[in-house]
């Protein structure tokens, strides 16, 4: 892997040296500096003190050291990331792991996640952080709540937080609401002593980066702010893979000297392991833009192929060879098409959500109609997994014990933010079903508070969010496969996590009530071994077993 080209004149490292001196408080080492360039100066002190006067003159006019510039940014660099979340705490601990000489401070308001970054308990569940963080912590990574003294110290400040949808107002269950956002970005303004490289890192409209401009510029005491986007494209489960070695890097900024200046010293920072050919550097708009579309594209060929795998049941065709067939066409590839009970996770619907919010503001109905679709196909595939739970067992599941398996919105991960699993488990309920939930990452506490909070609620800072006031009765978690399957009805697999697949299906069709059912919403059984067994099994865009066919349609 290649580091990107830091070209250092010798008259900007002597300029560096002396930024170092200044702004790192050295005033001693200042002074002595000072009598090396002029030792005859010492026997004089009205000398002494005119050449120290020039000397310092001659510091901050003629070598500007009270610009921030690539090169002294290189030598000195802090970073504060405002937002230790899913983002946040795995970008900067690889950050500060890659750049050994770069300090790097993760501040959050909320008191609860600060202390468990600095605890053996990391507040996410990522393969492969814990190692990263357990060997920079403390050295040159450092979480806290004391956000104002780590940003107003900091050369580059990340901003990483909650970008929720509206639920009230102009725009409601569309647009971003971007009140952390703004108010990061006015605590910045207010607290900025230097000139600071401000950077958007949570997903944005396009345009925020104008709005943020003008609440730096117009609350900015004279100091300069460059923003520039860059946007994160960690999958979470492989955040730390993703991370190490991403497809890309994408940094936008103003096409003006400093902006462009801007943009060189965040890529020598990721230079530090990025080849630079991975390091995008665009316009702004494009930057924000990129990210959303990217978004929407990859949950887009998701609601392609579930809708597929409607058409595949009904007319007996098996998604998995549909898919393996259309993936081996190199213009479309492999990746993103399993069927599924759909997609989940903090992004993907709320971020098309923005955009269909942007395209309709632009006059672009059909173009936002266009978009709406991918999470109307979505909704439906949700639905229809109930319904065909429900109508499988004799249309009824009230009373009846169904054991759910996973309830993350993917494997590898603990996050439950607009996972599938939640629409499927309110479905049941709805249905008066008694549930039996088992995921090896979420504990019942954030189970309970998922199925009771309101929609959209989940993207406010933990400590904001409304707590379930009572828990749901009908709702049991268990730490274990084997209990939450014990005299259930049926199983709903709804997250692929690999235990899934090893799990001794005999004992536990055994141990349930018969006809004993497996709901696969991620496709990762063994059918033919299941039905061997005795299960009546479902399997999403897979020919449907003769029972299924024969109960009434679901869609
Ligand atoms: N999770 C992902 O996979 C992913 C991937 C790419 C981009 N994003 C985007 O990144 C952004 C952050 O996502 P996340 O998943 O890390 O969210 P998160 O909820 O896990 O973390 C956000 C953090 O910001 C903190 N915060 C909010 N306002 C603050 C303030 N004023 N000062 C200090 N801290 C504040 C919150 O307490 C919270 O801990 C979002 O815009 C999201 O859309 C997320």
């Amino acid at each position: 892997m290649g580091r990107g080209t830091v070209k250092v004149l010798p008259w900007l490292d002597l300029r560096g040296k002396l930024g170092d001196y200044i702004y790192s408080g050295k005033v001693l080492d200042l002074l002595v500096l000072h009598l090396k360039i002029f030792p005859i100066s010492l026997p004089l002190p009205f000398f002494f003190f005119l050449t120290q006067i020039f000397f310092l003159f001659f510091l901050f006019f003629f070598f500007d050291l009270t610009a921030q510039d690539p090169e002294r940014i290189l030598k000195m660099v802090k970073i504060c990331c405002i937002g230790a979340g899913y983002v946040g705490g795995p970008t900067m601990a690889v950050i500060a792991l890659k750049c050994p000489e770069i300090e790097v401070a993760v501040v959050d308001i909320s008191v609860s996640r600060i202390n468990a970054w600095n605890s053996d308990a990391l507040p996410i569940y990522e393969p492969g952080l814990d190692e990263v963080v357990k060997q920079c912590r403390g050295k040159n990574l450092f979480f806290s709540t004391d956000v104002e003294k780590h940003v107003s110290e900091a050369d580059i400040v990340f901003v990483s937080v909650n970008t929720p949808t509206k639920t009230q107002g102009l725009g409601a269950g569309k647009a971003a609401d971007l009140t952390y956002w703004e108010s990061a970005a006015r605590m910045i303004a207010d607290v900025s002593k230097s000139n600071k490289i401000v950077v958007e890192k949570s997903t944005v409209p396009v345009k925020t980066a104008e709005a943020i401009e003008k609440i730096l510029t117009h609350n900015s005491k004279g100091i300069n702010f460059q923003i520039l986007s860059n946007p994160e494209f960690l999958a979470e489960g492989t955040a730390i893979q993703d991370l190490f070695n991403p497809d890309r890097v994408l940094i936008g900024g103003r096409e003006t000297p400093e902006g462009k200046k801007a943009v060189e010293a965040l890529r020598d920072v990721y230079a530090h392991w990025v080849p630079v050919d991975r390091i995008i550097c665009t316009n702004l708009w494009s930057a924000e833009l990129s990210k959303l579309a990217a978004n929407a594209f990859l949950a887009q060929r998701i609601s392609s192929v579930n809708a597929m795998s409607a058409l595949c049941e009904a007319t007996g065709a098996d998604v998995s060879q549909v898919s393996h067939a259309v993936g081996k066409d190199t213009r479309i590839g492999p990746k993103f098409l399993n069927a599924s009970v759909g997609f989940g996770g903090s992004c993907f619907q709320k971020d098309i959500l923005n955009l269909v919010y942007i395209c309709e503001c632009n006059g672009l109905p059909d173009v936002a109609n266009y978009w709406k679709q991918v999470i109307k196909v979505n909704d439906y595939q949700k639905t229809r997994f109930v319904n065909r739970i429900v109508s499988s067992m004799f249309n009824t599941v009230s009373g009846k014990k169904i054991a759910i398996l996973g309830f993350a919105f993917k494997k590898d991960t603990g996050d439950t933010r607009e996972t599938p699993a939640i629409d499927v488990c309110k479905g049941l309920l709805g249905d008066k079903a008694r549930l039996s939930i088992y995921d090896p990452q979420v504990n019942e506490e954030q189970i309970q508070r998922d199925l009771s909070m309101k929609k959209f609620d989940w993207d406010h800072p933990v400590h904001l969010q409304p707590m379930s006031p009572t828990s749901i009765k009908q709702v049991s978690v268990v730490w274990d496969a084997y209990e939450a399957t014990k005299d259930a009805h049926g199983i709903c697999i709804l997250t692929e996590w690999d235990e899934f697949k090893t799990l001794d299906y005999q004992r536990i069709y055994e141990n349930m009530q018969k006809p004993a059912f497996v709901f696969d919403g991620r496709n990762i059984v063994d059918v033919a071994k299941l039905r061997e067994i005795g299960f009546i099994v479902y399997s999403i865009g897979k020919p449907l077993d003769q029972w299924l066919k024969d109960m009434p349609a679901v869609a």
